[in-house]
Formats: C-alpha cells, sequence, structure tokens
C-alpha cells in the first residue's frame, strides 16, 4: 500500500486519524484543507465568506486532482465527494477509506473541536448539519473500498482497526 485516502463527513476524525496512519505507514502525511489554505493564503472559512462555496469546490477539485498521483496519506474535507468528478477519481484508487461516524458523534466532536472552523456546521442547527450527511452518505459509500466506523474507537484504534482490515483482505 504506497497511498491511502481517507473520506468522511466533518468530525469523522480524517485529518487526525491521517497523521497517525502517515506514522504507522511511514508516508507523508497531506491534508488537502492544508494545502488548499497554503495556496488561497486564507483559511478556508474565510474563502467561504468572501467567495462562497461554489468557489471553494472548483479549488477543491483541482488539488484532488494534483494530489491523486501521490504517495502519502491524503485526508480529505467532508465535501469531497459532492462533486461526480472527484467522485470517479476517488473510485479509480485502490484504497479508500471511509470513516464513519454517526450524527451524535461528529456533532459532539465538531462542537469541541474549537481549533478549526467549518463554515458547513458552525453556522448551522444540528438538524440542517444531519441533513447535510444524510445527502452524502450513499456518495461516501460508493467512493470508499473500506468502511470504519469510528464512534466507540479512539483514533489509536481507528488505525489498528483500518490496519487489521487492509491484512484480511490479503494486503
Ligand atoms: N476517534 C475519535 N475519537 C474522539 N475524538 C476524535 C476522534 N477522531 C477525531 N476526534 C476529534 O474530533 C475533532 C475533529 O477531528 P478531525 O480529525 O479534524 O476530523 P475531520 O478532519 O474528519 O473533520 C478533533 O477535535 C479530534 O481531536
Ligand atoms: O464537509 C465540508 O463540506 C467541509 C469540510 C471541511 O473539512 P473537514 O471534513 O476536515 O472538517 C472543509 O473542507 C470545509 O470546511 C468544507
Ligand atoms: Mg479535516
Amino acid at each position: 500500500m504506497k497511498s491511502l485516502i481517507l473520506i468522511g463527513f466533518m468530525g469523522a476524525g480524517k485529518t487526525t486519524v491521517g497523521k497517525l496512519l502517515a506514522n504507522t505507514y511511514n508516508l507523508p502525511f497531506i491534508d488537502m484543507d492544508a494545502v488548499i489554505e497554503n495556496d488561497i493564503g486564507m483559511t478556508i472559512d474565510t474563502f467561504f465568506e468572501k467567495y462562497g462555496e461554489a468557489a471553494f469546490r472548483k479549488k477543491e477539485q483541482e488539488v484532488l486532482a494534483d494530489l491523486m498521483q501521490q504517495e502519502a496519506v491524503i485526508a480529505t474535507g467532508g465535501g469531497i465527494v459532492t462533486s461526480q468528478a472527484n467522485r470517479t477519481l476517488l473510485k479509480s484508487h485502490p484504497y479508500v477509506v471511509f470513516l464513519k461516524a454517526d450524527p451524535a458523534v461528529f456533532l459532539q466532536r465538531i462542537k469541541s473541536d474549537i481549533a478549526v472552523k467549518r463554515p458547513l456546521a458552525s453556522e448551522k442547527s444540528d438538524e440542517a448539519v444531519r441533513e447535510l450527511y444524510e445527502s452524502r452518505l450513499d456518495y461516501y459509500l460508493e467512493s470508499a473500498t473500506v468502511a470504519i466506523n469510528t464512534d466507540d474507537l479512539t483514533p489509536e484504534e481507528v488505525v489498528l482497526e483500518l490496519t487489521r482490515q487492509l491484512h484480511e483482505e490479503g494486503d
């Protein structure tokens, strides 16, 4: 396994688990949101405010296409699957991991995470965020090769569970 892509809703743990996975598999870690923020020279939250979501999605799609061939652990942003073009790219990759969390769990994690302002969660009701998740769920499922429920797992346990599943597949 030379590269691995993490997908899932906000608060699923893509950024946190991605760093640990990269250490475990001795691969570089790339967080797409960090790459985008570096390119645009502002936070994603500010970019959303100034230019809107569509401009962010355009940038996100360009960055995914650029990164697809990298030998790395890549943490995507939660909305990566909303574009058909991105889903097609993801389906061409052998290791796309869906980190799954129930709404009660990801809502709690998002609220506790004061380090990151998520424009599509911070100004919305819990119900609206849950609906956003439900509108994306099938896209995560169709784009992934492996799914892990993270509800009752620490980030370290998610890494162990993924390693177990990959071994089971004979890799
Ligand atoms: N398995 C987990 N158990 C408990 N807290 C977690 C877990 N995974 C992530 N977190 C916490 O949830 C918040 C969001 O995690 P993050 O990795 O940024 O998620 P994502 O990148 O998927 O939006 C962070 O505060 C992180 O410490
Ligand atoms: O779900 C989304 O549409 C988004 C998720 C965020 O990433 P995380 O999933 O890492 O929080 C970030 O890309 C942006 O705020 C939009
Ligand atoms: Mg993240």
